[in-house]
């Protein structure tokens, strides 16, 4: 039997402040048809993909930091983006910050939706593991306020239905660290997509910075090998602002090899087909979580 699903990431170059909303919208949808056009089913997008990476600024002005949050999903302007999806038969996957009124309070998540070829959201994820710092940081050239901006996601981390496939998502830091990928892969995903936007320096770090990249593929590529899943990877990239990000977003395949990957920094499309019946040769053999596991050996990672 074979379950094939042809899958396109869309990398995006920097969003500067000034660019405009349909500008940007106009990027992803010149990238949605580029992924129609190599007959994608589904065509992932990065983290924050409707705006700069904000967190990199302290903004103290609430109605500015309110103008990088999407209060709805779909809204007025990103619609033509869903109407196109509708149009081409296209599914997607999209992050971008969301500010939410819930409980009688405003409440800020870094969020990610999957969408299905009739623009319907049929998926959510509100990103868990929240980098940076909370604080202004004077000393550093650049913020990375995710834990001013955003709230620990409160979905926990499921997997949804899209067709045939069992889809999970993650977000960007949530990449690096195993118990996601492996609270994914108990949960039954096929396909994790993932979206980031990660600065090539980390200013408390500066001697990883020829590292960037292999601690980003490193991580994805272990992910995916170590839970069975095809991993989809889509980055911002190249110089935003000022500040270098990575690219090299990629496609993996649940043997941890890299199917496809970037060769720039700007927007770029890449796309595979991806068999879903290799994930078995990783879930029924070296990685078969029934026969191996020994979770009662594993207390301390939930503590
Ligand atoms: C720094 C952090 N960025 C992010 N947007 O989560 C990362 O790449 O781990």
């Amino acid at each position: 039997m074979s379950r094939k699903l042809n899958l396109a990431v869309a990398q995006l170059g920097p969003i500067h402040r000034s660019e405009s909303r349909s500008a940007i919208l106009g990027r992803l949808m010149e990238m949605m048809r580029e992924a129609k056009g190599r007959g994608a089913e589904l065509v992932v997008f990065p983290e924050a993909a409707l705006t700069s990476f904000f967190p990199r600024w302290f903004i103290e002005d609430e109605a500015e930091l309110d103008s990088y949050y999407e209060t709805a999903m779909p809204n007025p302007s990103v619609q033509p983006l869903f109407d196109l999806a509708v149009q081409l038969g296209i599914g997607f996957h999209l992050g971008y910050a969301e500010l939410a009124w819930e409980n009688g309070r405003k409440r800020r998540f870094n969020t990610a939706v999957l969408v299905d070829r009739n623009g319907r959201v049929v998926g959510k994820y509100r990103k868990i593991h929240l980098p940076g710092h909370a604080d202004y940081e004077a000393d550093r050239p650049f913020q990375n306020l995710e834990k001013r901006y955003f709230e620990v996601g409160d979905l926990g981390f499921p997997v949804y239905s899209y067709e045939e496939w069992q889809v999970g998502m993650c977000i960007c830091n949530d990449r690096r660290w195993p118990e996601a990928w492996r609270m994914l892969g108990l949960n039954g995903a096929e396909l994790v997509c993932l979206g980031y936007n990660t600065p090539v320096t980390d200013p408390r770090t500066p001697q990883h910075s020829h590292l960037t990249s292999f601690h980003h593929l490193l991580s994805v590529q272990a992910g995916a090998y170590q839970n069975g899943v095809w991993a989809a990877a889509a980055g911002k990239a190249g110089v935003e602002e000022g500040w270098p990000l990575v690219g090299h977003s990629c496609i993996v395949a649940p043997s941890g090899e890299v199917v496809a990957l970037t060769s720039s920094v700007e927007d770029e499309v890449i796309s595979a087909v991806c068999n879903f019946e290799r994930n078995r040769e990783i879930r029924e053999h070296i990685f078969n979580f029934e026969k191996h596991r020994q979770p009662h050996t594993y207390r301390k990672i939930a503590e």
